[in-house]
């Protein structure tokens, strides 16, 4: 029987409450879109397998509660991550704000080399913009990673922002791989930055 997939990518989502992850992660799994709220309890995933340069990957996309008391449970996440995008809402100046705070998180709890992606959420709302894109592209810049900006509403770089993620992920993960080891293994998380990693990645 044929494999169903080549490799397995762990994303995560992260950022403050109400920016719309969880919208990005069904918009991107299911290609819908509600405007009911509910917030996030803990955390959950969704799957969705793409093509990326004539290999299957199944994306596990897990997406976390953004509210402070539920970040001993997020945080447990962070280490299993390969991918880990950073969300904030262009309407919500705080949410953009807090990404440094989100990046430190990161830092304490991912594995080391895991890659990053910023995106600026509900660019449909252009009127009650608050963050420039030339802020955030900044931003991006400064930490070395790339920027979307996208709408879960509009389905705007939803679709493009996830495959740039997986194929980075696969490319980085092949770039690093010693003559004879298996890709695969490489994109087995390591431990997280502060203890010191083994994780190829990075
Ligand atoms: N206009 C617009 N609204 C959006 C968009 N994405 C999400 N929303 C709305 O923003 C609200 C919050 O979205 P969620 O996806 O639940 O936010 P979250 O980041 O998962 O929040 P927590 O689970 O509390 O961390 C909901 O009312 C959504 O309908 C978007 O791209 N455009």
């Amino acid at each position: 029987m044929a494999k169903a997939y080549d490799h397995l990518f762990k994303l995560l989502l992260i950022g403050d409450s109400g920016v719309g992850k969880t919208c990005l992660v069904i918009r991107f799994a299911e290609d819908n879109f509600s405007s009911t709220y509910i917030s996030t309890i803990g955390i959950d995933f969704k799957i969705r397998t793409v093509d990326i340069d004539g290999k299957k990957i199944k994306l596990q996309v897990w997406d976390t509660a953004g509210q402070e008391r539920f970040k001993t449970i997020t945080t447990a996440y962070y280490r299993g991550a390969v991918g880990i995008v950073l969300v904030y809402d262009i309407t919500d100046e705080k949410s953009f704000e807090n990404i440094q705070n989100w990046m430190k998180s990161i830092k304490e709890n991912a594995s080391a080399g895991v890659e990053r992606l910023l995106l600026g959420n509900k660019c449909d709302m252009e009127g009650r913009r608050k963050v420039q894109r030339d802020t955030a592209e900044k931003l991006a810049k400064e930490h070395g990673i790339r920027f979307f900006e996208t709408s879960a509403k509009s389905s705007e770089n939803v679709e493009e922002a996830f495959r740039t993620l997986a194929r980075d992920i696969l490319h980085k993960s092949f770039r690093k791989a010693p003559p004879g080891s298996s890709s695969r293994a490489l994109l087995e998380p390591g431990p997280p930055r502060k203890t010191g990693g083994r994780c190829s990645l990075g």
